[in-house]
């Protein structure tokens, strides 16, 4: 890694060439929501960043009465505890990093990792200090680096313009937090996080319901991998062999059960590849009309039995947008409020979309309109209309002596 002064594209600031990467040293400046001071983030970005960071956001409030407590556990070093039971959906704590770095390791000796820490304020040094690091001192001296690679959570940097392919040294960072990281692991987790651009700032919310005393956790593994691949990554990256009661399935049953959360896991991960999704039931008239809605529904089952319920969104809003295109009033306002409650800060997009959708339900005007949650095709960019679906299979019946999976054109149906 060379380091490059006050030339070239990194302008003024100082900056670090890897593997024909830039990463340049910059101050991110937030206002404070309720006073006149500012917080700044030292960040190692890719220079073609900087300029389009978020330019207005401000720090996150703490919250009032927090739910939680960190604690010592038996093994597991400090935990995350609930201090009173916690729904799922709710929000657990908010806060902004404090420092932003690159997802991939920089070359040993690099003074990079030096000069960011020395830009951490003070008091926040000081309690980024106390986090684990789990790292081996030999392979990694910088004390900032190693706590990163055991605590940072995944930042990514989305562009305003969408205009060319932008790789993942640019886009991807770790951010180093001081409170979600003290979320112990499990492959069950009960809690979830989500980065936040527009905020710069990560949320930590509960997937499921956390009863007052049980530890909030949170997953540092992919929940679809296998428990092999799951242990192997852990302790990895981590240094600790996972006793979660998914991983233990090992020594209370047989291999027969492992083998079944493997699948059950595996079939998760691949769920969307190999089932049709909302979109591509809209658009087949020849699958039947609960297709999505029974195959989600079994998805949901596999993720209840397998305690990841951070992977539910998605399946709870297409189960709801299925019940609205076949004009189901009282089952979509169901999933809809399911969506409402639980995604809440998981996706906020969505559930304002679900929100605005309910709202003219519940008010009567069926005429609602919404855009397919991941448009691919022209088509499925057009809007969707209320009982759609059902109109459609009307108009399909009236017709006679022709297939009635050649006569449904949802073309004419969405406008
Ligand atoms: C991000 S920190 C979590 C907070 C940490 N316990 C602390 O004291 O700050 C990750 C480290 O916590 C420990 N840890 C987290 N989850 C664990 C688990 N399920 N079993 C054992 N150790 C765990 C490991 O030492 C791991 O490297």
């Amino acid at each position: 890694m060379s380091l490059n002064e006050g030339s070239g594209p990194s302008l003024r600031l100082k900056s670090w060439t890897q593997d024909e990467h830039i990463y340049a040293l910059h101050t991110i400046t937030l206002r404070s929501s309720s006073s006149a001071t500012s917080t700044t983030i030292p960040a190692l970005l890719h220079p073609s960043m900087i300029p389009l960071l978020p330019s207005s956001a401000s720090t996150v409030t703490a919250i009032q009465s927090p739910c939680f407590e960190l604690k010592q556990t038996a093994s597991k070093g400090v935990g995350m505890f609930a201090t009173r039971s916690i729904s799922p959906g709710e929000l657990i704590v908010v806060e902004n990093p404090v420092a932003i770095l690159p997802n991939k390791p920089l070359t040993f000796n690099c003074t990079a990792y030096d000069e960011l820490e020395a830009l951490i304020l003070d008091d926040r040094r000081a309690e980024m200090l106390t986090l684990t690091n789990c790292q081996d001192r030999t392979k990694c001296p910088s004390d900032v680096e190693g706590i990163a690679r055991t605590n940072a959570l995944n930042i990514i940097l989305k562009m305003p313009v969408e205009s060319r392919e932008w790789s993942a040294e640019e886009r991807h960072y770790g951010g180093i937090f001081l409170k979600i990281p003290r979320c112990n692991h499990s492959c069950g987790p009960n809690a979830a996080h989500k980065w936040n651009l527009a905020t710069m700032s990560s949320t930590l919310y509960a997937v499921r319901p956390i009863a007052n005393g049980e530890e909030i956790t949170n997953t540092y593994a992919d929940p679809t991998d296998s428990r092999a691949k799951r242990m192997a990554h852990l302790q990895e990256h981590y240094g600790f062999t996972c006793d979660c009661p998914s991983c233990l399935l090992h020594s209370t049953a047989t291999e027969q059960k492992i083998a079944q959360s493997d699948i059950a896991r595996e079939l998760l991960r691949t769920w969307f590849s190999l089932h049709p999704s909302f979109s591509k039931w809209l658009s087949d008239p020849c699958l039947p009309d609960d297709f999505v809605i029974s195959s989600h529904k079994y998805a949901l089952e596999l993720i209840e039995q397998e305690g990841i319920q951070g992977m539910e969104g998605p399946f709870l809003e297409e189960i709801a947008m299925c019940y609205a295109v076949l004009g189901q009033k009282e089952e979509f306002s169901w999933w809809a409020k399911r969506v409402i409650s639980r995604c809440a800060l998981e996706d906020v997009e969505m559930v304002t979309r679900m929100q605005a959708m309910l709202k003219w339900v519940e008010e009567g005007e069926f005429q609602c309109r919404t855009k397919t949650r991941r448009p691919k095709t022209p088509k499925e960019m057009n809007k969707i209309r209320w009982g759609v679906r059902k109109r459609g299979k009307q108009q399909n019946q009236a017709r006679p002596a022709e297939s009635s999976c050649e006569v449904l054109d949802m073309t004419l149906l969405i406008d």
